[in-house]
């Protein structure tokens, strides 16, 4: 009689769920800020110049020049503690909470940019028996820049496998209500804590080249749509909420308005009294911490202003945790 052939055995029958974040360097020395941007910038989802011509650029005067800078500027945010930065830190915590919530399932983190890379934990959700995997990428608003950069880095993970697991690619989630109501809860929650209520709200999302808006990418459409949900949600006026884009870079026109020139313009319309919240970020990161919550102070009253209170990131609240929850629960529907 004929025995059927063997193979080793490999574990399967359970589901995966990867939170991805962008990615940030492993300490804040020059060296690791210089790698670390080097893979970013490498990205033609990011810098969609031929590579013969952007090479000279980037390995000319910006990793010369820019790593130094921005590795102040971690300097500055870095997470003593736990020696890290807090995109790091966040996002990792964010993956406990929800996997204490969500048992069922095996939940990990990965970062697009550096470690812990996107190919090696999807390597451990299979080593622990997914066969199924939701790759959730931690961007409320889709970009080509970022959003699809994850499902790029996704795809080439899986093209190296033999048997690879089903996958999903959680849908965009700028106008999820779990978004719009984690958001309005978290701006609520610390407005009510502040000495006096802001007389404007800036609400200030990391820019994109325009030339890719002209091409199509949904970006600022996404933006505009959280806004509008959210202010509705907070029962705020149109004149009383400003939309800002920050972290140009370039000598390229970028989404306007700009976050530093409405800062330096707001106090000479009369405007001494804002918040600054920033809900195209899921987690602090550098652009929240630095150049928001440091360079933004210091552009808005340097201008005349008066009170700048800048809103923390939803990051591991219970607001935060509720709405991946959400997310992940509705994007699995039929698995579990
Ligand atoms: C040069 C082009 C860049 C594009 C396009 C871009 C899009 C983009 N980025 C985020 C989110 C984050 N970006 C962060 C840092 C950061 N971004 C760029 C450049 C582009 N981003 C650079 C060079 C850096 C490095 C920091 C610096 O040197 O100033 C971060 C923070 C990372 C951290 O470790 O804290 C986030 C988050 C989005 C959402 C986006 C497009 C929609
Ligand atoms: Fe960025
Ligand atoms: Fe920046």
């Amino acid at each position: 009689m004929n025995k059927p052939q063997q193979h080793p055995v490999v574990k399967h029958g359970r589901i995966g769920v990867l939170l991805v974040n962008l990615g940030t360097p492993d300490a804040t020395d020059t060296r690791s800020v210089r790698r670390y941007l080097r893979e970013f910038l490498s990205d033609r989802r990011v810098i969609e110049l031929h590579p013969l011509l952007w090479a000279p650029v980037l390995y000319g005067p910006i990793l010369m020049f820019r790593p130094r800078k921005s590795a102040e500027a971690y300097r500055k945010i870095w997470l003593k503690d736990v020696d890290e930065s807090p995109l790091r830190y966040y996002t990792r915590r964010q993956a406990e909470r929800l996997q204490e919530r969500l048992p069922d399932v095996e939940v990990d983190w990965a970062m697009r940019y550096g470690t812990p890379a996107i190919r090696d934990r999807i390597d451990a959700l299979i080593e622990r028996g997914c066969d199924r995997l939701l790759v959730l990428p931690l961007y409320p608003q889709y970009s080509a820049t970022t959003s699809a950069s994850v499902a790029d880095a996704t795809f080439d993970a899986l093209k190296k496998l033999r048997w690879q697991p089903t996958l999903r690619l959680a849908h965009p989630w700028h106008d999820h209500p779990a978004h719009i109501q984690a958001l309005t809860h978290s701006i609520q929650r610390q407005l009510a804590e502040l000495e006096r209520e802001p007389e404007v709200l800036v609400l200030s999302f990391h820019g994109l080249p325009k030339k890719y808006f002209d091409l199509g990418d949904p970006y600022y459409c996404h933006c505009q749509k959280t806004v509008r949900l959210l202010r509705e949600s907070l029962g705020w006026p149109e004149d009383r909420v400003r939309v800002t884009f920050q972290s140009r870079l370039g000598p390229t026109e970028w989404l306007q308005p700009y976050t530093a020139e409405v800062l330096a313009q707001l106090p000479k319309e009369g405007v001494t009294n804002i918040a600054v919240a920033t809900p195209g970020f899921v987690t602090d990161c550098v652009e929240t911490l630095e150049e928001i919550a440091i360079e933004g102070r210091e552009i808005f009253e340097e201008a005349g202003g008066e009170r700048y209170d800048v809103l923390p990131c939803l990051n591991d609240s219970d607001d935060s945790i509720e709405m991946l929850e959400a997310l992940v629960t509705q994007e699995l529907g039929g698995w579990r």
